[in-house]
């Protein structure tokens, strides 16, 4: 019997992991979850990848192995949190929905009612399992870098006092903790959440975000230095055409993670 997921969220992630999904037998699509506005497109995309799913407002209390999501900060208070209190373990994409103060002390104990799990994915940025293991050995300083195109900030405070599409070299829009980053950009800076939460916390991470006109990719960084050593990492990821904020490595973070639960063997 395959594991029925309800997916949260039916946009850039939400449909590219969708046309993924299709090749996996042991992993069906069960329910879609969507704001009503958004109900009409998600039936189109469900007709056409998971015809077996139904389009609704929230998760459905019964019949639902594995709640995936990929919507945004605000559903994680919304859905993911009651799914666990429920008892159904849940994958988490929106990572920077846990700078809010109190939240990740929130879900874990919706996870500690319910006897489940959250896993916070990786997504866009690689090494969490390093630095994880490294902040076991004790972590002296974490840096993050999110590098991005300036199409790839609007809608967002970098565009206070500043014309994004008139930028001549790369501009500094941010620095900050990664608390304040993924606070202030939700739909840009769940990365840094990630980095701070596998490293050495929210406020203890120097978080730079810039827009840059000589990039065409979401380019991240993360310098890490303690007891192990030290790295550098950079990820230079292509965007999703049907989002520029959101790189595709996201969607494929998401599918393995969904995989990985069926899989007998995981990495
Ligand atoms: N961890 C990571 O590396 C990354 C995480 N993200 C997170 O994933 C989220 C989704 O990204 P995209 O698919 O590119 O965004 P998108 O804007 O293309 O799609 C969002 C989808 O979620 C739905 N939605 C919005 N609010 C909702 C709610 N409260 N409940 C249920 N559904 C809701 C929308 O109708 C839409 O279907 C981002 O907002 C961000 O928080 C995005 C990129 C990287
Ligand atoms: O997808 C990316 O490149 C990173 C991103 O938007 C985020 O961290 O929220």
């Amino acid at each position: 019997m395959s594991v029925r997921i309800a997916l949260i969220g039916c946009g850039a992630i939400g449909t590219a992991a969708l046309e993924l999904l299709r090749e996996d037998a042991g992993i069906s699509v069960a329910a879609i979850v969507v704001p009503a506005d958004a109900f009409a497109a998600t039936k189109d995309v469900a007709a056409r990848l998971a015809p077996g799913a139904q389009v609704v407002s929230a998760v459905p209390a019964q019949g639902i192995d594995l709640v995936v999501e990929a919507a945004g900060h605000a559903a994680i208070e919304a859905h993911v949190l009651p799914a666990l209190q429920r008892g159904t373990p849940c994958v988490v994409a929106s990572v920077g929905a846990l700078s809010a103060q109190g939240f990740a002390e929130k879900l874990e104990a919706a996870a500690v009612a319910g006897k489940t799990q959250v896993q916070l994915i990786a997504g866009a940025i690689g090494a969490i399992d390093a630095l994880a293991a490294a902040r076991i050995g004790g972590l002296e300083t974490v840096r993050y870098t999110g590098r991005k195109p300036p199409h790839a900030w609007k809608g967002t405070p970098a565009e206070q006092g500043r014309d994004l599409g008139a930028l001549a070299g790369p501009t500094v829009i941010f620095e900050g903790s990664a608390r304040e980053a993924a606070t202030l950009y939700p739909k840009n800076a769940n990365v840094a959440a990630t980095v701070s939460l596998a490293g050495l916390g929210l406020d203890r991470t120097s978080v730079r975000l810039i827009a840059d006109p000589a990039v065409t990719e979401n380019v991240h960084t993360v310098e890490a230095e303690g007891a192990f050593g030290n790295f550098e990492l950079t990820m230079r990821n292509k965007p999703l055409a049907a989002n520029p904020k959101t790189s595709a490595l996201t969607v494929y973070s998401a599918v393995r993670a969904l995989r990985n639960r069926v899989a007998p063997l995981s990495i």
